[in-house]
């Protein structure tokens, strides 16, 4: 895997938290500490909330994506658009369908044979909540056009849009005038398919509600209420309406579901958290019906599997580049205007001092010593500052909701072989502007006797 945070984290070591490069004419600044993150992007954030400016996001359509706005009127309005839909009491208004939404992730799950099918609804269920909370709009099970189109389009953004490739054309941006077939050049080509898709992403699922909304038939969801909100507004209010709820699903669909394949990983790879998991739940819950957020304060070790799946591979290893509004001064070191910010946020869940032990994963790191959460939330692994990821809140939701009844109902176990020995492997990732592990040999089955779809739908019946 191509995976620069680790060679970024080998710098830290060699030269210290803040490390200054410079790639022809973009200054880099990577930051490797959580001390130094919180220094700069948040009590600083009035400098250091801008973007860069990556010449290569119009290439494959990205220029709408609301996370690369550069610092100004429109990123603020987006953000107050986003605000109103996933700020974090908002947010509890998505919960009765985020459990839905895990119930059918069981179902789904309890039909697959194969780790293929077991990603394939773990993305479903991530994508179905965006789509609901944003167009009131229900996923087909497979082959849904839209999201298709999308899944199609976030491949190649995720591979095309990873820092090392946007810093080649930022600092070259003649580059981008040469033509498809020239070497190196594939992005223009990747990048011209790509921009058909966004082009029916933004417009499709949007006009979808409006068409239901004049029918009298959308339930409350972000595009429907910001529409009425701001009914009298002009053209520009409306693309800001379309560019936001497109980002959304860019945003938050890919990264949740890697952060649940990175959960199946963990499991698979250690029992006895989910022994102590399951143990938990039923003692907090039973077996007779599934856990509910009600729950959750009673059950602090599966929020300690959240937090420790989050840092122990967070979803965005190097952050989202921040930039410079203005230069600054930091402990004696100039920071210019302009220079690209890059937060190696898996150096600072890497930090042996905080987390002992890095690689390994722990969860109990999150207990306190009579069993409770302690205040290490692992929030940073969702960014910084004013640009902080404005989708955490229905995150935790969709991962807390997903995690605990997959636990409550299944064992995850390692694949066997002709002779029912366990096949080992060594985890192997996908690494992107996100990353996750790829196709790994494992096993989901039912951890209680006799559960089958008939049971499950009656388990499923008594938690409704
Ligand atoms: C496990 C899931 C997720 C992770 C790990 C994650 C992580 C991140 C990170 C690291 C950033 C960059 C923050 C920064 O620049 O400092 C970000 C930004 C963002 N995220 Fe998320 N995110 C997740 C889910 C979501 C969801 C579900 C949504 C939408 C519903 C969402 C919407 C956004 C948006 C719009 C931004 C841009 C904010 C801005 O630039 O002002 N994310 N996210």
């Amino acid at each position: 895997m191509d995976a620069p945070w680790v060679t970024y984290t080998e710098w830290a070591a060699a030269y210290g938290d803040l490390v200054y490069t410079r790639f022809f004419q973009q200054d880099i600044i990577v930051i490797s500490s959580e001390k130094v993150a919180k220094d700069l992007l948040e009590r600083r954030s009035h400098i250091y909330s801008d973007r860069p400016e990556l010449p290569a996001n119009k290439i494959i359509g990205m220029d709408f994506n609301s996370v690369l706005a550069r610092y100004g009127s429109r990123w603020r309005f987006h953000r107050r658009l986003f605000h109103q839909a996933f700020k974090e009491d908002s947010s509890l208004s998505f919960r009765p369908m985020q459990l839905r939404k895990a119930h059918q992730l069981l179902r789904g799950i309890m039909e697959s044979q194969s780790p293929e099918d077991y990603a394939a609804c773990i993305r479903l269920h991530s994508s179905s909540v965006i789509m609901t909370a944003v167009y009131d709009y229900e996923a087909a099970p497979r082959g849904d056009p839209f999201v298709t189109i999308i899944e199609k389009a976030i491949e190649i953004a995720i591979t095309e849009g990873r820092p090392q490739v946007s810093a080649v054309f930022s600092a070259f941006p003649i580059l981008l005038r040469l033509p498809s077939w020239f070497p190196g050049m594939d992005i223009k080509k990747r990048g011209a398919v790509m921009q058909k898709y966004m082009s029916k992403w933004l417009d499709e699922p949007f006009q979808y509600v409006k068409e239901r909304m004049g029918a009298g038939a959308t339930a409350p969801c972000m595009v429907s209420d910001a529409l009425e909100k701001w009914q009298d507004n002009d053209d520009e209010v409306v693309k800001a309406i379309q560019e936001t709820a497109a980002t959304a699903f860019v945003a938050g669909a890919e990264t949740t579901a890697s952060a649940m394949s990175v959960f199946l990983l963990a499991m698979v790879l250690h029992p006895e958290v989910q022994e102590r998991a399951q143990a938990l739940i039923d003692s907090v819950v039973g077996t007779a019906r599934l856990p509910n957020f009600e729950d959750r304060p009673s059950l602090p070790y599966i929020d300690a599997i959240l937090r420790e799946t989050l840092r122990w591979h967070p979803i965005v290893p190097m952050g989202v580049p921040h930039a410079t509004y203005d230069e600054d001064v930091y402990e004696g070191c100039y920071i210019p205007k302009g220079a690209m910010i890059l937060p190696n946020v898996w150096a600072m869940t890497h930090n042996e001092e905080k987390y002992p032990n890095p690689d390994e994963f722990i969860p109990e790191r999150f207990l306190t010593a009579d069993g409770s959460l302690n205040d290490d939330t692992c929030n940073f692994t969702f960014g910084f500052g004013r640009r902080i990821c404005v989708g955490r809140h229905v995150a935790d939701a969709s991962l807390w909701s997903a995690m605990a009844l997959m636990l409550a109902v299944f064992k995850f176990t390692k694949a066997k072989d002709e002779e029912g020995n366990d096949i080992d492997f060594e985890p192997k990732w996908f690494g992107g502007l996100t990353t996750h592990p790829l196709s790994f040999p494992c096993s989901i089955t039912p951890r209680l006797e006799r559960m089958d779809m008939e049971t499950l739908n009656v388990l499923i019946e008594a938690s409704a």
